[in-house]
């Protein structure tokens, strides 16, 4: 049997007065494979404990079908947890390990079936008369699994139990995970801080920050529509583009975001998403794009909602199948705050040292500077949509990280032309709060 797990209004403080955990609700429906994600302090693991007893909500309701399960304790109910320690007997056997908790819970039946069933499935066999310290990391973390699996419990609990391990591993035990949980059809939620395993595991995502629910949905709506720039930033590789920008709409009817230095113009035909951007006339806002929302194009080869800027290449990053070139295009990056690992910004120059290495490569940069324009460049058409130069030395650099494909020849200091896609544009209110795409959409994409 699987079940629902409801969070009503819960919040959770260990010290007066400071709650780690602020009215969450969140209804995971049986069978489901919810994922918990945020930074690490948000509060992820607490949820997880209070779902399974270990820790009593403040505030706010626990429910197991429906059922306040405030008062039940741990052992009744019926939920199996697998940690990020694999948390095995050292003095037990594989065997031992995963068919303890059936020894506790039915004494007087021979758990062996079982634990060879759970073995068998999961291709553990061989490791079965083994005891942890002769295990590799990835083998600990199967028999921790078999150990959650023997019980056929009523919902899985997991908490980070692939970050012990090396990236390869991880990959390969998330699929298992994946399939695992699918076949056995068991309300499972999944605790991380990585955003590449929530999306790739979760049926949905619910992103946490400073305790508080950000926002709920599948990996494709918090992707393609994040609900505000802290899920934006924290979802999605490379991270997001974030500008700072201002929008211009006067009475004349042309409309535009300023970047600083440049600008992206939006022309009409608008759509109702950009008409409503037009109350923010003169305000601050924050733009955010996607790598794949910019490509290296020349403004004459721009398709219908397309609109050129120009950037600086300030750093290539080769990752064999793509580049992520990091440009400078004049605008000021926007700083989320509570960011596990914010973009470094590199501070700007003030003062000169004589004769570092580090000065002879800022030498060659300023003259780079100046350098080469790439063959893609149209110098004629290149400035389409800005307002001026770029930057003089000392701005903050890299502030756009475009995805491209190998075959572009870019070095640092070239001046590329680029094409942004308005229908990928992304704005928040100085708050963080999603303006455009208008918040009014987030239900209806696959929901
Ligand atoms: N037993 C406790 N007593 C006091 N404070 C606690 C206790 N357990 C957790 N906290 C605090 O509650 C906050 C949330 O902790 P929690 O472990 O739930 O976060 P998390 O998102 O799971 O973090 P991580 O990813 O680093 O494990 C943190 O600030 C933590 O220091």
């Amino acid at each position: 049997m699987t079940r629902a797990i409801s969070l009503h209004q819960v919040s959770k403080s260990y010290t007066r007065g400071v709650r780690v955990v602020e009215r969450l609700s969140l209804d995971i429906r049986p069978g489901e494979f919810l994922v918990l994600l945020g930074p690490s302090g948000c509060g992820k693991s607490t949820v997880l404990r209070m779902i399974a007893g270990l820790e009593s909500a403040t505030e706010g309701e626990v429910r197991l079908d429906g059922e306040d399960a405030g008062d039940l304790p741990p052992s009744e109910r019926d939920m199996a947890m697998v940690f990020q320690n694999f948390a095995l007997y050292p003095s037990m056997t594989g065997r031992d390990n995963i068919g303890f908790p059936l020894r506790i819970e039915t004494p007087g039946e021979d758990p062996r079936p079982r634990v060879d069933a759970t073995a068998r499935m999961l291709g553990i066999e061989d490791l079965l008369d083994r005891f942890p310290h002769q295990l590799s990391g990835g083998e600990r973390q199967r028999v921790a699994m078999g150990r959650a699996i023997a019980r056929h419990p009523s919902a899985f609990l997991m908490d980070e139990p692939l970050s012990n391990l090396d990236a390869k591993l991880r990959n390969h035990l998330r699929a298992e995970i994946a399939s695992l949980t699918r076949e056995l059809g068991v309300t499972t939620v999944y605790v991380t801080h990585d955003q590449a395993e929530a999306l790739s595991l979760g049926d949905r995502v619910a992103v946490l920050r400073g305790g508080v629910l950000q926002q709920v949905g599948t990996p494709r709506t918090v992707y393609a529509l994040p609900a505000n720039v802290f899920v934006a930033a924290f979802i999605g590789t490379p991270r997001i583009n974030l500008l700072r920008g201002l929008v211009r709409a006067p009475l004349d009817g042309a409309m535009s975001i300023s970047l600083g230095k440049q600008y992206l113009p939006l022309r009409e035909p608008w759509s109702v998403d950009q008409r409503l951007l037009r109350v923010q006339q003169g305000r601050e806002v924050i733009v955010g794009l996607r790598s794949e929302a910019v490509r290296l194009a020349k403004p004459s080869e721009a398709r219908p909602g397309e609109v050129a800027i120009s950037g600086l290449v300030e750093h290539v990053e080769f990752q064999g199948h793509e580049v992520l070139v990091h440009f400078n295009t004049g605008s000021r990056p926007a700083v989320v705050p509570d960011l596990e690992a914010p973009r470094p910004v590199r501070p700007v120059r003030r003062r000169r040292r004589e004769g570092s290495l580090l000065d002879r490569l800022r030498d060659r940069r300023a003259g780079l500077r100046a350098g080469p324009v790439v063959d893609l460049d149209d110098p004629a058409d290149a400035g389409a949509g800005r307002d001026g130069e770029m930057p003089p030395e000392g701005r903050l650099p890299g502030d756009l990280v475009v995805r491209t494909t190998p075959d572009f020849d870019l070095r640092h200091g070239m001046q590329v032309p680029l094409l942004v896609d308005l229908a990928h544009l992304f704005v928040f209110d100085q708050h963080g709060e999603r303006i455009c795409p208008a918040p009014a959409r987030l239900p209806d994409l696959d929901e």
